[in-house]
């Protein structure tokens, strides 16, 4: 009994008794302190106009691109420094910093000044204080950040002008420019925007730009036509052919012509599954490109339309090579989280599909396409790009070296070239010979002359000219030697290739016979 008295006395104590009471009276005053600021928080919510903003959607581009352009909201005391995907706000704008797009021959990355996650910022704007608040929400394919804007005001009208301008001021700016997503997961990610590419600078057998162009531009214009018939408002584009020859600069190119923004998807992304791809096909705008890029890298000929069937090789009993088809000889085993033939034609065109896309697809083995994908309906318009003609090399020459402009009143030239395609930097230039018309012509005569026919591929002549870029008479006097080199390169590498699948064959042979 003693023991038990001796054990329990000390809980007895006053000492106890006091701290026991300060705990309680800590916790009620932390307890009304909390009810308190939370019932302030509220009360004064209540006279604010809150609008949220995704950044998965364009209004939270549209704000950010307008809050960085806000002198006070860039100057916060507590701000992320990071690089600027527009290269066009917030940026570079430190006093008496030259502004250049070059340094030291390199190119500058823009850079954003932004307010801190969670921190809270005031702006005045049209005659309200607006409580800007960026924050970190979790989502169901990892985080994302999200934009709160609160104002005291009567009605939502102020919130409403202000997304207005937002988005008025962020389409003056970005109208050079094209915007790129990215699929990740199954949301799309902004990956910048990116300069409109002329035209002009892409260079195919005549007819084939404008052929897309006016395609394009006739869909775009047929909503109406398609709803009268009952066809399912899409177009669908595949460019196919060997690497280097165009396909992915002409979509860019035709995006920029027709200001539509691009949805790259590539299938053979990690991840990538049936409903993965639904998702994402459904979330795409309604006028827009969508591209599918290297089709042939997930689907071949020799898959079936089985709902099982991935198109992806497996390791059992698949045989590649560069010319023959890939050869899935055993089913894979079922899994929810790889993309099956049968998915992609759903996700291209069943109920959840948007309408009024253009779809381009390229690929660069046409042949091992199944029919279904590759029928009109789901891609109705086929170009073969091939290696580069003649014509073609004579264009690439012309669009490459630039010409003396012409003479001013006092008949002196001085401008200096660039020696990018058309770009004008103020500072690092190289110099490059000008060359009148006639001269240009004539030497892309000569150079297009030397190049043979159907056998380099383009963007192979564009690498040779950038080694030549400020030697546009050397680079056509010595073009024959080039072609001759590249093509003992090629045939050093046929012949290494040869030997390997001998060699890997004879393996298989040896291990079969045991
Ligand atoms: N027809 C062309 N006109 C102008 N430039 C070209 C042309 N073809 C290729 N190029 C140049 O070559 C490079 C590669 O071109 P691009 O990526 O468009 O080729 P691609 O056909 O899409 O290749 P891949 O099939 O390997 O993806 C780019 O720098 C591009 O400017």
């Amino acid at each position: 009994m003693d023991l038990v008295k001796s054990f329990i006395g000390p809980f007895n104590s006053s000492a106890l008794k006091d701290t026991a009471k300060l705990v309680i009276i800590g916790s009620t005053v932390e307890a009304t302190r909390r009810a308190s600021t939370s019932a302030w928080h509220s009360f004064v919510d209540s006279f604010f106009l809150t609008a949220h903003f995704s950044q998965e959607d364009y209004p939270y581009d549209w704000i950010m691109h307008w809050l960085q352009k806000q002198p006070s909201y860039s100057a916060s005391r507590e701000f992320d420094v990071g690089s600027s995907r527009t290269g066009s706000v917030g940026v570079d704008d430190v006093e008496g910093e030259e502004e250049t797009e070059e340094a030291n021959g390199r190119r500058r990355v823009a850079i954003a000044f932004l307010p801190s996650i969670d921190v809270t910022h005031s702006i005045f704007y049209h005659g309200h204080w607006l409580k800007i608040t960026r924050s970190r929400r979790n989502g169901h394919y990892g985080g994302y950040h999200e934009l709160k804007i609160s104002v005291i005001a009567r009605n939502n009208n102020i919130l409403k002008q202000l997304v207005i301008q937002a988005r008025r001021e962020y389409e003056a700016d970005m109208e050079h420019r094209v915007h790129v997503f990215l699929a990740e997961a199954s949301s799309w990610r902004w990956n910048g925007a990116h300069q409109k590419r002329p035209l002009s600078s892409v260079v195919l057998e005549p007819g084939v730009k404008d052929m897309l162009i006016a395609d394009a531009k006739d869909f775009l214009a047929s909503e109406a036509w398609y709803a009268d018939r009952g066809i399912p408002y899409r177009r669908g584009y595949l460019l196919y052919g060997v690497p280097g020859s165009g396909k992915t600069s002409l979509i860019h190119a035709i995006a920029g012509e027709l200001s539509l923004d691009i949805y790259v998807v590539s299938l053979s992304a990690k991840g990538m599954s049936d409903n993965t791809l639904t998702t994402l096909l459904g979330r795409v705008p309604s006028r827009c490109i969508l591209l599918l890029e290297d089709l042939d890298a997930a689907f071949t000929r020799s898959v079936t339309r089985d709902s099982k069937s991935t198109g992806i090789p497996t390791t059992t009993t698949t045989t590649t090579t560069t010319t023959t088809p890939i050869v899935a000889t055993v089913p894979p085993p079922e899994d929810p989280n790889t993309l099956s033939l049968s998915g992609l034609l759903n996700s291209l065109d069943g109920v959840a599909a948007s309408t009024g896309r253009l779809l381009f697809a390229t690929t660069n083995h046409y042949e091992r396409l199944d029919p279904a994908l590759t029928r009109p309906g789901r891609l109705d318009v086929h170009v073969d790009f091939k290696h580069a003609s003649k014509w073609q090399a004579e264009g690439i020459y012309k669009n490459f070296f630039p010409t003396k402009p012409k003479p001013t009143a006092d008949g002196e030239v001085v401008e200096v070239a660039e020696t990018q395609l058309g770009r004008k930097r103020k500072s690092h230039r190289h110099v490059v010979p000008l060359l009148e018309e006639e001269e240009l012509g004539e030497l892309a005569k000569q150079f297009a002359a030397a190049i043979p026919e159907n056998e380099m591929s383009v963007a192979g002549l564009q690498g040779y000219l950038l080694r030549n870029k400020t030697r546009p008479r050397e680079a056509v006097a010595e073009v024959g030697a080039w072609v001759e080199k590249e093509r003992e390169a090629k045939a050093k590498l046929k012949k290494l290739k040869e030997e390997a699948e001998a060699e890997a064959k004879k393996e298989a042979e040896e291990v079969r016979s045991r």
